[in-house]
């Protein structure tokens, strides 16, 4: 099977600091795979390299076959890998749907000069992205707060239209970024289920970066373990959940069995 995702050697540096050192992992199509590790490990730095918002010091990345490292991140979404934000990062003076819109419009070369100016270019993408945006709303379940002010919804439908806006721009590969920080257990159970009707129904795949522990294990087939920059393991949740490495450098170890 060909990756559709491919990381090879990737590292970052801040200065002295190796963010990310030597990051090697490929994602399948179709699979849903978890980046986790404790604070500092270097989620956010492998995802801001892989989505063109930083440029990689070292290391090759491929998708979909094609060489993007270096790309920047509105050529990466036009290639069909979007991104989310820890942040809800929602256009909180828009509505639902108009924060979609701008999603949308992402893979189409629309100057912000020509969307002030609605001219015909700018007319004809919107028709092209009506149909895709109304689908998007559904899926997400937010069809019912489409016209409401995005600022105004309660903390899990923002965090929704997040995940709305990266798939309004139609990609093949979704990253999300603690897509389930701040949700009670109820909203990260839902939030499970949307993840996996996405991969299940809409052939999405999908590689996030989430502490909640519980939503990892449960809804991601491979796992890949960061500490320090560097991939310590990498399994399915029941052989990362056992492997000692992870046990003692990221799930800590039990403090009775010193006792
Ligand atoms: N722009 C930057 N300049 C300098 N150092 C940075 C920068 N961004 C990240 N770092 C450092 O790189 C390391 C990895 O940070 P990163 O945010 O990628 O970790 P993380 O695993 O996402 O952490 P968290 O779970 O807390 O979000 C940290 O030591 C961090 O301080």
């Amino acid at each position: 099977m060909t990756a559709l995702l491919k990381v090879d050697g990737l590292s970052r540096y801040f200065g002295g600091l190796a963010a990310v050192k030597d990051l090697s992992f490929e994602l399948n199509a179709g699979e849903i795979v978890g980046l986790i590790g404790p604070n500092g490990a270097g989620k956010s730095t492998a995802f801001n390299v892989i989505s063109g918002s930083l440029a990689p010091s070292a290391g090759r990345i491929q998708f979909a076959g094609q060489s993007i490292e270096g790309m920047r991140p509105s050529q990466v979404v036009r290639h069909g890998l979007a991104r989310t934000f820890q942040s809800a990062t929602v256009y909180p003076a828009a509505t639902v749907q108009e924060n979609l819109y701008r999603g949308a419009l992402a893979r189409f070369d629309v100057p912000i000069w020509a969307q002030i100016a609605q001219t015909a270019s700018y007319r004809s993408a919107l028709r092209k992205v009506r149909e895709e945006v109304d689908e998007v709303l559904e899926i997400t379940g937010l069809a019912p707060y489409r016209d409401d002010v995005a600022g105004a919804l309660a903390y899990g439908h923002q965090k929704r239209i997040g995940v709305a806006i990266g798939l309004a721009t139609r990609p093949r590969l979704l990253l999300l970024d603690e897509p389930a920080a701040g949700l009670n257990p109820e909203e990260c159970a839902e939030f499970g289920c949307l993840l996996k009707t996405l991969r299940d129904r809409h052939e999405i795949s999908l590689l996030f970066v989430e502490h909640h522990m519980a939503l990892v294990m449960n809804t991601c087939e491979k796992i890949i373990v960061l500490v320090q920059g560097q991939k310590i393991a990498q399994g399915t949740p029941d052989e990362v959940r056992n492997n000692p490495a992870v046990i003692e450098a990221y799930l800590g170890v039990d403090e009775d069995a010193h006792g």
